[in-house]
């Protein structure tokens, strides 16, 4: 009954003409189909995982959530109804667009449409990158993570850990308020990060190889307001990454080398320590950045505070002495 995994996101684009050179020049999606209906991006054995479809609005239109099979499929509607959850059977056309075998669909308590599906189409047919990459780490991962902006955790949280039963791997309370998800090992499938406002913050991709990253990066240095954040290494997750924006306002994550939580066993834990062992900076080197950076300094040495190693107004401060995260990813990556 239980979600294994995010298996497709679709895209609704005002120009959905962008993303064909943005997913395969940039992020080296295969380009499976083109039409006016959609575009469909491979990663994979996959037939189709990012769909861009024509629309009003920049955004996300539907999440794919797979479970196992046509049990767990009925299992899950099942649930959802007796929670008082409205859901629809996917018809024959729609499964075939989604090149699934079967779906059921249904709304989020923010209005974000949920597919819940089994049987995902695979293709014999290789998968040619958009650009030299050595691939997506997908399989059973799923396709990356989606990051969620809420308008209150209260309204998320309950629907996605209590009702589909996603296991929290760890949490933010300060100074934003953050849950990070998994449905397989995967750290965070899904993360809610509480903004006052609903929409799709980012979706993460992960490569095969720390090369793929550092030639996107490369790549995204290259264009004008392409690179939102520096590249740098989440203290959760682990994932060295850095953000793109995307032709649809929100970001994408381009990562690798993300942990593997062991979900029988894993138990939450808050987060302390800030989002990033180094980088993630949105204005690295800039004089703004430079500006705050004195400021901080002097406001610390006025608080008689002890004077930390570097200042830095992004995402992470180095303080001497404080060595907790890096003792823990040395002990994960021996
Ligand atoms: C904290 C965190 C851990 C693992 C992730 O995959 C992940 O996307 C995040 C969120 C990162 C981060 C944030 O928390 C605040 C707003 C940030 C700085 C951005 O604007 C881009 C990265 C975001
Ligand atoms: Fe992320």
């Amino acid at each position: 009954m239980t979600i294994q995994a995010l298996g497709y996101v679709g895209i609704e684009a005002t120009a959905p003409e962008d993303w064909a050179g943005y997913g395969t020049g940039f992020l080296g999606l295969m380009l499976a189909e083109r039409s006016a209906a959609q575009l469909a991006f491979r990663m994979d054995d996959r037939r189709q995982r990012l769909l861009v479809v024509p629309g009003a609005r920049d955004g996300a239109r539907f999440f794919g959530w797979e479970v196992a099979d046509a049990a767990a499929l009925a299992g899950l509607a099942a649930r959802l109804e007796a929670a008082g959850v409205p859901v629809a059977r996917g018809d024959r056309a729609l499964a075939g667009q989604r090149r699934v075998a079967d779906l059921i669909v249904t709304q989020d308590p923010l209005g974000n449409r949920l597919e819940i599906v089994h049987g995902a189409e695979v293709t014999a047919e290789a998968f040619r990158p958009g650009r030299c990459i050595s691939g997506f780490r997908t399989g059973a991962l799923g396709m990356g993570h989606a990051v969620l902006t809420v308008p209150r955790m209260a309204d998320a949280l309950p629907f996605y850990r209590d009702l589909l039963g996603f296991g929290v791997s760890d949490y933010v309370t300060n100074p934003f308020h953050a849950y990070f998800l998994h449905v397989n090992p995967r750290h965070h499938s899904l993360a809610l990060i509480e903004t006052g406002q609903a929409g799709l913050h980012h979706l993460m991709v992960e490569l095969f190889n720390l090369d793929d990253v550092g030639q996107g990066y490369d790549l995204a240095q290259g264009e004008e307001d392409r690179v939102a954040t520096t590249i740098g290494r989440h203290t959760n997750d682990f994932m060295t990454s850095f953000y793109a924006r995307t032709p649809g306002g929100f970001l994408v994550e381009y990562g690798w080398g993300g942990r593997q939580v062991d979900v029988e066993r894993w138990t939450p834990v808050e987060m302390t320590s800030g989002p990033s062992l180094w980088g993630h900076d949105r204005s690295w080197g800039s004089p703004e950045m430079r500006a705050a950076a004195r400021r901080l300094k002097l406001e610390a040495a006025a608080r008689g505070e002890r004077a930390p190693v570097q200042v830095l107004p992004g995402n992470h401060q180095l303080m001497p002495g404080e060595c907790a995260w890096w003792e823990m990813v040395r002990a994960a990556a021996e």
